[in-house]
């Protein structure tokens, strides 16, 4: 069946074999959060806080960093390919001793880079500037308060040094990305301040030069969260400027715009000036709610867009969800595998001839070929991937979440 496939495809000038290839090298970042809903490992964790909101209480949740890799070797053995870690400097090995945001060292990463090493996956970090007392204010590295912008340096300075070991020790560059929670539930007055603040903080952050092979710096934007509805600092004009300007690697949250803003069409634009690109690649529904990531229509814009702007070299595909009303493994690998479908979907386009009809001015036949495309049996070339892999097929992935909840999640 996978071979007449391939033929149907070749008739419209696809090479599956091609296509599943580019899958095969396209590791997507698994963010370590799902697995606890962005608890973390802090000797004196607190609430989750600066916007964040993880709902419901699904049975079995990491609760240790052995629960949490436990979960993780899981998840990445019901996703086809080689994947990557994606850790917030949370999730330290601190062994239980209080160690503040701006103390943190390689050393308490080191347990996190030997397992990557030994799951033969590259590794990508964060600096966590939420949930602690001095981000509840709603200000971090934008705040007016020296101590405070000065305590939040020290922690991103220590997060990209962390970002380039990580990278040095796996040989695949870390990226190291920078989100912050700074905003206003309120009208500012000023928000030019905060603004220049928020330049000054990241001018001393990456001040220090670092071996891009092993590190890459990533800076990430908000339009709005809980409790910074009227003002973000770091809004999408603010980092695009600054990663233009400063050749840094741009990252895109799918929930951080407009609830119908879309992130595809900005890619082939954004591409344009910043030398790469960092997705996010998550589901709002209504707000930033960071439901698990489907195949639906706004992922397969976004992957479609990576492919048809060949960019996917100079991308790195993330993922930012977190769902604790689900069983937490099955979050991981239904969201990852979504990404994967519209990435091999397309993968499957039929581009030459898609792009000759635009360029011929004829769109019936543009329109026509994209509802064909969707209509070939794409499921077929991606159970064959799955194979390939040695990852369930579709019809077996929730009978193996369900073997490791039993034998598991349900004992914790
Ligand atoms: C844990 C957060 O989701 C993450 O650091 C950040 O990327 C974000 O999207 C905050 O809304
Ligand atoms: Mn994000």
């Amino acid at each position: 069946m996978f071979d007449q496939i391939k033929e149907k495809y070749a008739e419209l000038g696809v090479d599956v074999e091609r296509a599943l290839e580019v899958m095969a090298s396209t590791p997507i970042s698994l963010h370590c959060w799902q697995g606890d809903d962005v608890a973390g490992f802090e000797s004196d964790a607190g609430e989750l806080g600066s916007g964040l909101a993880v709902t419901g209480n699904y049975p079995g949740k990491a609760r240790t960093i052995d629960e949490l890799r436990q979960d993780l070797e899981q998840a990445l053995s019901l996703i086809p390919g080689n994947h990557r870690l994606n850790l917030h400097a949370i999730y330290g090995d601190f062994g239980g001793e209080k160690v503040d945001r701006d103390e943190i060292e390689v050393k308490h990463f080191q347990s996190w880079i030997d397992w990557c090493k030994k799951q033969g996956i590259g590794m990508d970090f964060n600096p966590s500037c939420f949930s602690h007392p001095k981000a509840d204010d709603g200000l971090t590295l934008s705040s007016p308060d020296e101590e405070t912008r000065q305590f939040w340096i020290k922690h991103c300075q220590a997060s990209r040094k962390i970002g380039a070991a990580i990278g040095e020790q796996l040989g695949s560059p870390c990226v190291t990305n920078i989100w912050i929670p700074d905003g206003m539930k309120d009208l500012p007055a000023d928000r030019l301040s905060f603004r220049r603040r928020l330049e000054t903080s990241l001018n001393e952050i990456l001040s220090e030069k670092l071996d891009p092979s092993h590190n890459i710096d990533a800076v990430e934007c908000k339009l709005f969260g809980i409790g910074s509805e009227s003002f973000v600092v770091g809004s999408h004009e603010f980092y695009m400027g600054y990663a233009q300007r400063e050749q840094t690697a741009l990252c895109l949250d799918a929930g951080h715009f407009h609830p119908t803003e879309g992130i595809a069409d900005k890619i082939s634009s954004v591409m344009m000036y910043v030398p790469e690109l960092l997705l996010h690649v998550s589901r709002g529904v209504r707000w930033d709610s960071d439901h698990v990531v489907l195949m639906d229509d706004q992922t397969q814009a976004i992957m479609q867009e990576l492919v048809r702007c060949d960019v996917l070299d100079r991308t790195h595909i993330g993922l930012d969800f977190f769902d604790a009303s689900i069983n937490r493994i099955a979050a991981w690998a239904i969201g990852t595998r979504a990404a994967q479908k519209s990435l091999l979907l397309a993968l499957l386009e039929p581009a030459e001839k898609l792009r000759e009809a635009e360029l011929a001015g004829d769109y019936t036949t543009r329109l026509g070929l994209l509802e064909i495309n969707k209509a070939l049996p794409w499921s077929v070339v991606w159970e064959e991937f799955c194979r390939r892999q040695g990852a369930p097929g579709e019809l077996e992935l929730l009978g193996a979440v369900k073997e490791y909840e039993t034998a598991v999640l349900s004992k914790r």
